[in-house]
């Protein structure tokens, strides 16, 4: 492949978790008297490696727990890897949790301003966006409110207003669109079909799998963090609904009502 037409390459990355299994003194202490372990490690992802070319629309998809949000965390720099590289070219943005990046005790009017800078827009492109970014948002008359007393629909609008609006060569979106009433929804997907047209490369989190096949070309199919398929969005969406069908039938009645 033609080095230049990579958007991101993930090289052998491989991530750990410490898990502690006392937070006090006394717990400790027990554990230790009985012999028992203090801490675990836990692997998130295991050498994994996935390179992705200018324009790809990417869908991240497997059960919970597989490390999809850990590889987006990766890639978007916000968590380095324990091994591996990853290098992405261009501007990046990245939904990865609702509403991270947007300060409480701004108002939405500021946080357009702070939250615009991270993503890597200086105040004259801030300023020449604005109008679009609020309308978008459609936060109306909060828009001098300090976030924190926004609804959870009107937080994640303006913050992927923001974001979108940064025009971003790679943009990484995380579990956003389950947020949100249905027509931002809707507006939100014409938006990314519009960016994907537009020859930009995005990478998603989602568990809608048919929302994925509409968005995405290509599926990379995480199972307890190791890629177990790379290839057509369809043949990871079936994938992703063939193993959360296993994980249903295995699990005990109770727990069924969780996915
Ligand atoms: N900071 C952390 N400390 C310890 N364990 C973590 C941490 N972050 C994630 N993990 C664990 O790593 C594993 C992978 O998590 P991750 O959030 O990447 O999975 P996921 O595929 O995105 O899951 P979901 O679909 O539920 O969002 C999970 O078992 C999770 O509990």
């Amino acid at each position: 492949m033609d080095g230049t037409r990579r958007a991101v390459v993930v090289d052998r990355v491989t991530k750990q978790f410490t898990l502690r299994h006392a937070r006090s003194i006394k717990n400790m202490t027990v554990r230790a008297l009985r012999r028992e372990r203090l801490r675990d490690t836990f692997t998130a992802l295991d050498d994994v490696s996935i390179t992705i070319t200018v324009g790809e629309a990417v869908a991240l998809v497997g059960v919970n727990g597989s490390g999809k949000s850990t590889l987006l965390k990766i890639i978007s720099g916000v968590m380095p890897p324990d091994e591996g590289s990853v290098r992405v070219r261009g501007r990046v943005a990245g939904l990865i949790e609702v509403g991270a990046g947007l300060h409480p005790d701004l108002t939405g009017r500021e946080n357009v301003f702070l939250n615009g800078a991270i993503l890597g827009m200086d105040r004259a492109e801030t300023l020449r966006k604005f109008d679009a970014i609020v309308e978008f948002a459609d936060i109306g008359r909060f828009l001098d409110q300090p976030v924190r007393f926004y609804s959870s629909g009107m937080f994640m609008r303006l913050a992927f207003s923001i974001a979108v609006h940064t025009d971003p060569d790679v943009f990484l979106i995380d579990e956003v669109l389950a947020v949100g009433d249905p027509l931002f929804r809707r507006k939100c997907i014409e938006r990314l079909h519009e960016y994907r047209e537009s020859g930009r490369t995005m990478v998603i989190v989602a568990h809608d799998a048919a929302l994925l096949r509409r968005l995405c070309t290509r599926g990379v199919f995480l199972e307890a963090g190791g890629v177990l398929w790379d290839g057509d969005i369809d043949t990871a969406a079936d994938l992703l609904l063939k193993k959360r069908e296993e994980r249903r039938r295995a699990q005990p009645p109770a727990a069924e009502a969780s996915r």
